[in-house]
């Protein structure tokens, strides 16, 4: 139930009992299902599931022309015996009002034996009239209408028993044929047995039998009247007819043999000869010893000789039936040629056409039978209810075939000798007799709900023994036929093997092969089969579809297989790529590491931009002082590292113009008390390197006029400087720019002390520092002079410094570093700088990181110009990192 809500302010709920459901895909073979394919697998066509159910499903028709057999031959006629038939049944209906005219024409003897041997016998004419008043009140009632199409009736109960037993109308349907009580003797011939006798004719056995309940019309059926012959005297005229009409065929021969089947004084069974006196006959299996069998040449032989032998028939008066039969009469017509009499003297190949009239089942209440007549109804029921249970364990035997065929046949000597009938093993119809009046309603309903189900029975194996020559070859045809099919198939296997032995073991076999195959079958005339041939061309076909299904489901798997394969492909060769990509970037990134990354070893590049950057630090404090910063506030973290940073470095001076900033950065606590070697091994390394480097114009000029250059300078400036020198080579020369800064020199003369003088300007103050094993020290100018020429010497002086700057801010409009008014107050005191070509980019960059201070209290501007600056530091320490790397080959 659903309730829509259209207007959004509204305050239903929507609920949905029944949501909507997407509809699934099918499990089977169902691609959807499997992981996501690449969109070029995903481009081919899914692979369709694999059709069993229609493989399965085939059947098989009679005329298929899938059977191979080779060569082909004129195609046989038409038989029946290749179809799978189902067991023929017929329902005839005798008539309400008996005629008058009665088929007990057997003669006044037997006509007065019937009477005596029928009890009780009625007493007095007014019963008998009686009687057949109530019987013509009966007759005009019918419990049984026949169907239009005469394949089925509907039996419907007396209105008595619907009150009482609330019995309701059943339908019996599939008949083959229903004959109605109008119905004719050769109407039921036609329809019912001259198909047998066309088989009999053409070689083949079959046998009819006539079964129902007493006085329903089988003798009448089957033998018939004078005025109405029944379908034994059709059947002879038909067969002596047809014996007579076709001279081409060889001579054939007849012969008749009757016998019954009842019951000795009520109780054991016996075997009557009716064409001869002599005693019981025997049976040994299925064969009757001693049964006489009259040769007949046409059919008032026949005739006369049947006549004879029914007089002899066991018939007796019954309530139901004044001429009932107490025995089962067979008739056998046995028809054969010269020369199959003369090769075969058991007369096994001859065809023979049984003719059964059985003895109906009687109802003691009804019949009324008691004495010899209830034991001869005991016995008549018994072999009718053996006939019946052998039927019914052949159909069950073969709806289920796990069920074994029961041996009911054992238990009556008719079934015993209708065995090969009563398993399937040959043709057989069945015709049923009823009764239509109310009061035999029971009977019908009985008999037509046991026999009923026995026209599903079906024929598994039918013998085809003919008895003439064509059929003989059509044998021979068909076994050379199966031969030929089997040489078929095993060449097929053979080529399909050899194929897989040439060394093609993946391919696939070509839908040729099996076109070709199936083309070589169809191109073979049809054969007609039995019913194991039509199972095993069902097996054969459904085998045939199977690997043809399994064919293409393999090919579509093979296509997307190479599909995947080449994609496969192209993601290795794309590995591949990538990995030589990763391993080049590995190496440049090694490289780069070894050349960036200062190993803690000797790596000298970084220690020169740490040195560098320390240099900075110290620079900037300076500048910081100089233009009215604080520089007390700046972070001891830095100094500190400043002073760690001398352990692996050359010797730095540093000078901070505080007495705190002194004493932390010059205190000998501070200083790295273990220099060490690898302060050593870089000071040799820079002593072994750079001179080479500075040889060039922009090192420094070790040229004496040089240096009186820098010292006439010095004097002009008359201002204190501050020189770093190295124990072997550097020395550098900061220019005190403020007060209070004195020349600072590192003085190489005394070995591995650092002196630092801090040169008050006012007390001249010299400040000592001195460590264990180095000594940084700071000393006048002056005393530059005297060191040795290898000294690396870096002088600057205020004006220098302020002249780089301007000139900096003038060579490189783009910088964007405005001068600093605020240090224009003190341009006439500073000092030049003067420097040195190895050092002038470090000296630039301190120029613009003043700059850069100076600018930074002017607003967000000041900002930017530090950013720039800080790129122009980083990349002049980047191009000094690669100057030494290219100059120290690391
Ligand atoms: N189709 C029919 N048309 C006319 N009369 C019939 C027909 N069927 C049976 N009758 C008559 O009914 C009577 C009984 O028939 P019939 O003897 O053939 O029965 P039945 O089945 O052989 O009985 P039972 O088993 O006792 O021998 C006979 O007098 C016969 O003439």
């Amino acid at each position: 139930m659903e309730t829509n809500t259209t207007t959004p302010s509204s305050s239903f709920i929507t609920t949905r009992r029944n949501p909507y459901r997407k509809a699934r895909s099918t499990a089977l073979y169902n691609t959807s299902r499997l992981p996501s394919q690449p969109a070029s697998s995903s481009q081919l066509p899914e692979i369709s599931s694999f059709p069993i159910q229609d493989i399965l499903s085939e059947k098989i028709q009679q005329d298929s022309p899938t059977i191979a057999a080779a060569p082909p031959s004129p195609s046989p006629p038409p038989t029946h015996d290749s179809v799978l038939e189902n067991l023929k049944v017929f329902l005839r209906i005798r008539p309400l009002a008996p005629l008058k005219a009665s088929t007990k024409n057997a003669g006044d003897q037997n006509a007065r034996s019937r009477t005596k041997n029928v009890w009780p016998q009625n007493p007095t004419k007014k019963n008998s009239v009686k009687e057949k008043k109530n019987t013509q009140k009966k007759s005009s009632e019918s419990c049984i209408t026949v169907s239009e199409d005469f394949r089925s009736v509907t039996l419907s109960p007396p209105f008595q028993l619907q009150e009482t037993k609330r019995s309701k109308s059943e339908v019996y349907e599939g008949f083959s044929h229903v004959f109605s009580a109008e119905s004719t003797q050769p109407e039921v011939y036609e329809k019912m047995v001259n198909p047998l006798v066309e088989d009999f004719l053409s070689g083949k056995s079959g046998m009819f039998a006539a079964l129902g309940p007493t006085g329903s019309g089988k003798t009448h059926t089957v033998f018939g009247s004078p005025r109405e012959p029944g379908m034994v005297p059709l059947t002879l005229k038909r067969i002596f007819k047809s014996a007579q009409g076709c001279d081409s065929q060889p001579s054939r021969r007849f012969y008749l043999s009757i016998f019954e089947i009842c019951a000795e004084r009520g109780k054991a069974e016996r075997i009557c000869d009716l064409t001869s006196d002599r005693p019981d006959l025997s049976m040994q299996q299925s064969t009757i010893k001693g049964l006489q069998e009259v040769p007949v040449h046409d059919v008032v032989e026949a005739e006369l000789l049947i006549a004879r032998a029914l007089l002899k028939r066991s018939t007796a008066m019954t309530n139901s039936n004044s001429q009932s039969s107490r025995s089962q009469c067979i008739i056998n017509i046995r028809g054969s040629t010269e020369m199959s009499d003369l090769e075969n003297d058991d007369h096994s190949n001859s065809a023979v056409l049984s003719i059964v009239d059985l003895a109906g089942a009687e109802r003691e209440k009804r019949t009324g039978n008691q004495g010899a007549r209830l034991a001869e109804s005991n016995f008549i029921n018994n072999t009718s209810m053996v006939f019946g249970l052998c039927l019914r364990s052949l159909l069950e035997h073969q709806k289920n075939p796990k069920k074994a065929l029961q041996k009911h046949f054992q238990n009556s000597l008719l079934t015993r000798y209708l065995r090969d009938y009563l398993e399937g093993k040959k043709r057989m119809t069945l015709i049923l007799t009823v009764k239509s009046g109310e009061e035999d309603y029971l009977d019908a309903s009985y008999l037509l709900r046991q026999a009923s189900p026995y026209m599903k029975i079906k024929f598994t194996n039918i013998e085809s023994q003919p008895n003439l020559p064509c059929n003989k070859r059509q044998i021979q045809t068909t076994s050379k036929a199966e031969q030929s099919k089997r040489m078929k198939l095993d060449n097929l296997d053979a080529a399909m093997i050899e194929k897989k032995t040439a060394g093609d073991e993946n391919r696939l076999p070509d839908e040729g092969d099996l076109t070709t195959c199936g083309a070589d079958l169809k191109s073979i005339t049809p054969l007609k089969l039995n019913s194991d041939d039509l199972m095993k061309e069902r097996t054969y076909q459904i085998t045939q579809r199977f690997a043809k299904a399994l064919w293409n489901v393999l090919k579509q798997h093979n296509e997307k297989l190479k599909v995947a394969e080449s994609e496969n492909q192209i993601l290795r060769e794309n590995l591949r790529n990538e990995k030589k990509k990763s391993m080049e970037m590995e190496k440049e990134l090694k490289s780069l590491r070894s050349c960036c990354t200062c190993s803690k070893d000797n790596s000298v590049a970084s220690t020169v931009v740490k040195v560098v950057e320390n240099f900075e630090s110290i620079v900037l404090s300076e500048g910081q002082k100089f233009c009215g910063i604080d520089v007390t506030k700046l972070d001891s973290d830095s100094s500190n590292h400043i002073i760690s940073e001398r352990s692996s470095c050359p010797r730095i001076f540093d000078s901070t113009p505080g007495e705190d900033q002194r004493n932390n950065t010059c205190s000998p606590e501070k200083v790295d008390p273990i220099p060490g070697k690898k302060q050593d091994m870089c000071s040799e390394a820079l002593n072994q390197n750079i001179p080479s480097n500075l040889s060039g114009p922009e090192c420094i000029d070790d040229n004496p006029e040089t240096e009186a250059k820098v010292r006439n300078s010095e004097a002009d400036a008359s201002s204190p400087s501050i020189c770093v020198s190295n124990e072997n080579s550097q020395v550098c020369q900061i220019p005190e720019s403020f007060p209070g800064t004195g020349n600072i020199h590192e003085d190489s003369s005394e070995s591995n002390n650092v002196v630092a003088e801090h040169l008050d300007p006012n007390s001249h103050e010299t400040v000592r520092l001195s460590d264990n094993e180095s000594s940084i020290s700071v000393q006048p100018c002056q005393q530059l002079g005297e060191n040795n020429e290898d000294s690396l010497d870096l002088l600057v002086s205020h004006k220098d410094i302020e002249q780089t700057q301007q000139q900096d801010l003038v060579d490189d409009p783009e910088s964007g570093v405005k001068p600093n008014t605020s240090c224009n107050s003190s341009k006439k005191e500073k000092p030049k700088r003067r420097l040195l070509p190895k050092s002038s980019i470090l000296v630039r960059e301190i120029s613009i990181y003043d700059a850069d201070e100076n600018d930074k209290p002017k607003g967000n501007g000041g900002g930017k110009n530090l950013a720039a600056s800080e790129k122009q530091r980083t990349q002049g320490s980047i191009s000094l990192i690669r100057l030494l790397k290219n100059n120290l080959h690391l």
